[in-house]
Order: C-alpha cells, then sequence, then structure tokens
C-alpha cells in the first residue's frame, strides 16, 4: 500500500480533568475511506480536530504527508486547512447569508479564483451532489439534506486531499443520510480525496474501506490486516 498521507501516533488530550485521548493512533492512506466509531465521549471529534490540525495534542505526534503539524506554524496550519483539507460537520455549518452557490464558491474565493471562474466550478459541484436546484437559496430555505450535500460539494470543490466529515448525517433521516453518504464518498472516490469519517453508526460506517474504533480515547483497528 502507498505511505499513508496522515498518520496519529499515540496522541493524549485532556480538558482540565477530561481524557478525551488517552493513546490513539491511526494512519490514513491516500484516497481510503476511513470510519472513525465509538460511543458518545469516547473521544473521536477530539481525534479529528487533533488530525485537521484544529486541536493540539499534549502528547503524541500528527503527521501531513510526512510533515509533524506541531513543527508548523498556526499560519501554515490554516494554509494546509484552507488548501488540502475538506470539512463537512453535522450541521452544514452554511454562511447563512449567501446562497447555496455563493457557499460552495466561497473557499475558492478565499484562494483568489475570480468570481465568475469560482460560481462556473461550483455549480459544477452542485449538480454532482444532485442539488443543483437550490443553487440560487438561501441555507436557511433548503431542507436538511440538501443543505448537507451543498456542504458536501463545498467542502469538495477545492479538490482536498483529505475530508473530514464529523457525523454528516447525524441530523438526517435515514433515507437522506444514505443519499449524502452515497455522494461524499461517490465524488472522493472520483477526485482520490480520503475520507476521515466520525459516526457512531454502523449503517453510516458501511460506505467505509475501514474502521478504527476508538474507547476512551483510545483506538483500536478492526481490521488486522489494514
Ligand atoms: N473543548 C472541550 N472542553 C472540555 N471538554 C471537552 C472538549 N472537547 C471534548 N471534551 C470532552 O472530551 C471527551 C471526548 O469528547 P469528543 O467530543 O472527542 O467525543 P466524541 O466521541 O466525539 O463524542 P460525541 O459522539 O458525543 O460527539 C468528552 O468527555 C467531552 O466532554
Amino acid at each position: 500500500m502507498n505511505a499513508p498521507l496522515l498518520v496519529a501516533e499515540d496522541l493524549h488530550r485532556s480538558f482540565g480533568p477530561t481524557r478525551a485521548l488517552a493513546g490513539a493512533s491511526l494512519r490514513v492512506h491516500p484516497g481510503e475511506v476511513l470510519a472513525v466509531m465509538g460511543s458518545s465521549g469516547s473521544g473521536k471529534s477530539t481525534l479529528l480536530h487533533c488530525l485537521a490540525g484544529i486541536v493540539r495534542p499534549d502528547s503524541g505526534r500528527v503527521l501531513y504527508a510526512g510533515r509533524d503539524l506541531a513543527a508548523s506554524t498556526d499560519a501554515e496550519r490554516s494554509a494546509l486547512r484552507r488548501e488540502e483539507f475538506g470539512f463537512v460537520f453535522q450541521f452544514g455549518q452554511l454562511v447563512p447569508e449567501l446562497t447555496c452557490l455563493e457557499n460552495v464558491a466561497l473557499p475558492l474565493r478565499l484562494d483568489r479564483v475570480g468570481r465568475r471562474e469560482a460560481e462556473r466550478r461550483a455549480a459544477e459541484w452542485l449538480d454532482r451532489l444532485e442539488v443543483a436546484e437550490v443553487a440560487g437559496k438561501r441555507p436557511g430555505e433548503v431542507s436538511g439534506g440538501q443543505g448537507q450535500r451543498v456542504a458536501v460539494a463545498r467542502a469538495l470543490v477545492t479538490r482536498p486531499r483529505v475530508v473530514f466529515a464529523d457525523e454528516p448525517t447525524g441530523a438526517l433521516d435515514s433515507l437522506n443520510g444514505e443519499r449524502v453518504m452515497r455522494l461524499l464518498t461517490g465524488a472522493a472516490r472520483e477526485t482520490g480525496a480520503a475520507v476521515v469519517l466520525v459516526t457512531h453508526e454502523a449503517r453510516v460506517a458501511a460506505y467505509s474501506d475501514r474502521e478504527v474504533v476508538v474507547r476512551d480515547g483510545r483506538t483500536r483497528d478492526l481490521e488486522v490486516a489494514a
């Protein structure tokens, strides 16, 4: 298998007296869909935030493409998040004042792509996520499932190498959840993006290539020969 793109080694992280991570390790290979499973409070989101350079572990290392995240500056880490990573959260977190098309175009605009080109690419992604009809609407005017598909389009429009998805279907009914998962993993496979998918639902994890379980802040790999 290729060299891993993202590596977490023996991460520990506490918030005051609460130990969120107590020895979490994992590897993400280019293009793979990895599900991070575990019960509520087990440390899944903290692990995802450490992997994405949002939360700094108390000890342990995170390497992205061989580079130690702790050795980079805040500016380098935010550039990495903007250029190489995409994010999908449980509640779309779209900008309410912008139309869905403008929301998807936003990461490109932040990368200084001109408006016309950014909106052309955003429209392509809305189409790909089967949600072209909401382009001119604001997030408050679309359904939960449509909003999540817009959020997936926004996460993928910059062609990231890793998409971090934290309970992306958590607020959806099962039919809409399945649709979001099918479109998210399909688009990621087409563009070669890896996906780190945090979920507590086996039905959602079924879309992954491999599963890692977090329990009391520690990871356990389900696949022996991963
Ligand atoms: N910023 C924070 N401040 C204080 N405690 C926190 C913070 N973030 C996480 N924790 C605590 O760390 C533990 C792990 O939380 P985390 O959100 O990583 O778990 P999770 O597995 O993602 O849970 P859930 O599935 O409920 O989202 C929990 O006890 C949580 O309350």
